[in-house]
C-alpha cells in the first residue's frame, strides 16, 4: 500500500511526526509537502498534490494535516476521485474506509494531539473497503455526483 501525507504550516510537525511513525511502523509513506515551514502557507496548494496522486492511483491512502482538518478535507473533496473526511475518532477512521471507502483522512494539527492522531491513523491504514451491496450502491451515487457535477 502506498501512503501520501502533506501539511501546511498548522500541520507541519504533526506531519513530521507522522512521517517518523510511519517509517517506524514499516509503512510506504511519500511526502507530498509542505516541504518547509512558511507560517503564510495555503491549504489549498498544499493538498492538491496529494490529490492528484490519489486520482492516479499513486497513492492508495492519504494523509492531510491543517489546523483544524476542515480546510483540508474541504478543497480535497472538489477533487474527482477523492474521497476525503475530517476525522476525530478511531471509530469513524476505520468505518470510514470501511463503509465509504475514504482514501483521505484529514486531520487538525491543532486539535487533536500526537498519540491520538496516530490511533486513529493506524486504525485508517489498517482499515478495508467492505464492498458489500449497501456500502458499493452508496458510493456509486457519490461517483455519480462527482461525474455529474465535478467532471467536466
Ligand atoms: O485549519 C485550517 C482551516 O480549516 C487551515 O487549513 C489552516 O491550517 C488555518 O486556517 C491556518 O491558520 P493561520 O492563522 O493562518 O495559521
Amino acid at each position: 500500500m502506498k501512503i501520501g501525507i502533506v501539511a501546511d504550516h498548522a500541520g507541519f510537525e504533526a506531519k513530521k511526526q507522522l512521517l517518523n511513525q510511519l517509517a517506524q511502523a514499516g509503512y510506504d509513506a511519500k511526502d507530498y509537502g509542505a516541504f518547509v515551514y512558511d507560517a503564510a502557507d495555503d491549504y489549498p496548494d498544499v493538498v492538491v498534490p496529494l490529490g492528484e496522486a490519489i486520482a492516479k492511483g499513486e497513492v492508495n491512502k492519504g494523509i492531510a494535516v491543517c489546523g483544524s482538518g476542515v480546510g483540508v478535507s474541504v478543497a480535497a473533496n472538489k477533487m474527482p476521485g477523492v474521497r476525503a473526511a475530517l476525522i476525530t475518532d478511531g471509530y469513524s477512521a476505520h468505518q470510514g474506509v470501511e463503509h465509504d471507502d475514504m482514501n483521505l483522512i484529514c486531520l487538525g494539527g491543532r486539535v487533536i494531539g500526537p498519540a491520538l492522531i496516530w490511533e486513529i491513523v493506524e486504525l485508517y491504514l489498517k482499515a478495508k473497503y467492505d464492498g458489500g451491496e449497501r456500502f458499493q450502491r452508496r458510493l456509486d451515487k457519490v461517483i455519480a455526483i462527482e461525474n455529474k457535477y465535478l467532471k467536466p
